[in-house]
């Protein structure tokens, strides 16, 4: 049968791996320059989806390395999205510009789908049609955005590693923030302007473009913010415990993180940040026909 997207194991003890069997950790080796570490997500039996400033332009396949549940395995291809252009602004004293900020990893070799490896579910696709337990192929794209991105300030997830207080390891925990859809998408764009990146920024709309969705913030609740290392990593609708991706986190007003991982109890839920710290995230409803295109051989069928 196909395999079926969006399902992970639900119960307490579960390791974060299979409680969230797509989450991909990408590192890429720059000799003597260090590695940077992303995130991504397995989309099918060879691809992960990620964001494409983690690369540079020079970085090779056979540099990245991509670790899904604990093993490791190779890459053949690193594809970013065509319109993608980190320094397209520059003449204008923007040094870093994230439009269309995704892009397409594909392995060597099909991965064996396991309770440690699984499909995250994209919209428009058929998958996606079954996990939301709506007819297929009656169900239609727009039916998709519809039902996962209506009006308002749509609760979402995205994962950040996290400090095991007592052990010295690294977890994964799932925070919850709230898309701004409706009246607080404008106050949440503004603060785009508050980014050190972005003083001579003189239009919002210069920055944050069509592509992007935007979370943080104090109101209507406190969102917490990504971290630079969590670029690239998913931002999930759950819908009765299925998990639909809806964008790719891209970029944020305030590193809240620094070096140090926050610990993984949830004591610390009152996050330091400042109500302007604001996430982006690229909208993966408005980067369906490169996706389709890059996606068309790996049976996902795409309504
Ligand atoms: C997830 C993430 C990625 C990048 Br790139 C950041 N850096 C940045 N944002 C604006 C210009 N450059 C941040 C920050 Cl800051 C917080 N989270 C980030």
């Amino acid at each position: 049968a196909l395999s079926m997207c969006g399902l992970a194991k639900e119960y307490q003890s579960a390791d974060y791996e299979k409680k969230n069997p797509w989450l991909v950790s990408i590192s890429i080796l720059r000799p003597g320059r260090g590695t940077e570490t992303c995130k991504g997500t397995l989309v099918s039996e060879k691809v992960i989806l990620t964001a494409a400033h983690c690369f540079t332009i020079d970085d090779v396949a056979d540099q990245i390395k991509v670790k899904i549940g604990q093993k490791n395995f190779p890459v053949a291809a690193l594809k970013s999205h065509p319109e993608y252009t980190v320094g397209k602004l520059r003449n204008l004293g923007i040094p870093e510009f994230y439009d269309y900020d995704v892009a397409l990893l594909t392995l060597k070799d099909k991965i064996t789908f396991s309770a440690e490896a699984r499909p995250i579910c994209l919209p428009c696709t058929a998958g996606t049609t079954r996990a939301l337990r709506r007819p297929h192929p009656q169900t239609t794209c727009r039916e998709h955005e519809q039902e996962l991105m209506s009006f308002g300030n749509i609760p979402a997830l995205f994962l950040t590693p996290c400090r095991e207080k007592h052990e010295n390891t690294v977890g994964l925990r799932r925070r919850t923030v709230r898309i701004k859809n409706s009246d607080k998408k404008q106050s949440c764009e503004a603060d785009a302007k508050k980014a050190k990146q972005y003083k001579n920024v003189t239009e919002v709309s210069q920055v944050v473009t069509e592509r992007f969705l935007c979370t943080g913030g104090i109101e209507p609740e406190v969102d917490p913010n990504t971290c630079k290392g969590d670029s690239g990593g998913p931002l999930i609708i759950a819908k009765r415990m299925r998990y639909i991706q809806v964008g790719v986190i891209s970029w944020g007003v305030v590193d809240v993180c620094g070096k140090n991982l926050r610990t993984c109890d949830s004591d610390n839920i009152l996050e330091r940040a400042p109500s302007h710290a604001r996430d982006f995230h690229i909208n993966l409803f408005k980067v369906l026909p490169w996706l389709r295109q890059e996606l068309r051989e790996e049976g996902l069928d795409f309504i």
